[in-house]
């Protein structure tokens, strides 16, 4: 059992912004949701940690509806690290990192010794043990998005929901990063632009085209020159090195294809789903 979207869908304004989505993780595997800017990937991932209820369809935790569990209760058991989280600038790093071991307090909410264990921890896989002591301001954008991820790491969640977590890391940092997800026993969802991150660090990727998954599997499967070109409108030549690892090249120039030839939130087909 593990967290599961079943045919989710989320209308804001006039706007259908996720339309249909199917999402059922195995349990500790990392699934790169993919698309272009505005397709649905953060607005799926809202509705995967509680944070809105869907329109129609439903998002379950252990088979229980999102909606009839605590909020403490879903805290336990799933991290969010959002694309715009904010934080107070006076606070320390540590205690940014605190924050995370809050669904597990007892009633009296001193820290436990398995809080600071977590917490230096989580400090220890995001390379930030020597920040610690840090105050927030003095962190650079990378730092600060490796703290957030600290925090939800010291969550010790099952469920790891990350939207975008390498847009300000440097590429050895991205690659860490990701690297340390993949290998943790959590089921983790994380929402990338980078193809060929998704192709080296997830078990199965999600395509989404204006709210819609057109495309699910592994990379292998799913990233073809075809899907790239329909989907984000970009010509691209996929290789695969022996051990069947890709790369995904991209290449200027005009395509041959209709770009997101998929439909539009409008009720039209959606293969893929
Ligand atoms: N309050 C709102 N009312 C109407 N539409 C909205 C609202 N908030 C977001 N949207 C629209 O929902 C769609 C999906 O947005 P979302 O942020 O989920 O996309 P995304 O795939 O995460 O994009 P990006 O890659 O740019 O971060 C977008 O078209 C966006 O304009």
């Amino acid at each position: 059992m593990t967290l599961e979207a079943r045919d989710v869908a989320w209308r804001r304004g006039e706007a259908l912004v996720v339309d249909g989505v199917t999402l059922r993780p195995t349990p500790g595997t990392t699934i790169g949701l993919l698309g272009p800017n505005g397709s649905g990937k953060s607005s799926l991932l809202r509705l995967l940690n509680g944070a809105a209820r869907p329109s129609s369809g439903v998002v379950t935790l252990d088979g229980a509806e999102l909606g009839s569990l605590s909020r403490r209760d879903v805290a336990r058991a799933v991290a969010v690290v959002s694309q715009h989280a904010h934080t107070d600038t006076d606070i320390r790093v540590r205690d940014v990192v605190r924050l995370g071991r809050i669904p597990h307090r007892g009633f009296l909410g001193a820290a436990a010794l398995r809080d600071e264990v977590a917490v230096a921890a989580a400090l220890e896989h995001t390379g930030l043990t020597d920040k610690a002591d840090r105050l927030w301001h003095t962190l650079s954008g990378g730092e600060r998005q490796r703290a957030h991820i600290a925090r939800a790491l010291a969550q010790e969640p099952r469920e790891l929901l990350l939207d975008e977590p390498t847009n300000h890391l440097d590429i050895r940092h991205q690659l860490e990063l990701l690297s340390l997800v993949s290998r943790l026993p959590v089921t983790s969802v994380v929402a990338l632009h980078d193809l060929n991150l998704a192709a080296m660090f997830c078990d199965e990727v999600i395509v989404l085209t204006r709210g819609r998954a057109v495309a699910g599997g592994p990379p292998g499967e799913v990233l073809t020159a075809e899907l790239i070109a329909r989907v984000y409108g970009v010509r691209a030549q996929v290789r695969a090195d022996e051990r069947g690892r890709l790369t995904v090249l991209f290449q200027p120039g005009p395509i041959d294809v209709p770009v997101e030839s998929w439909g539009a939130s409008d009720g039209s087909g959606s293969p893929g789903r």
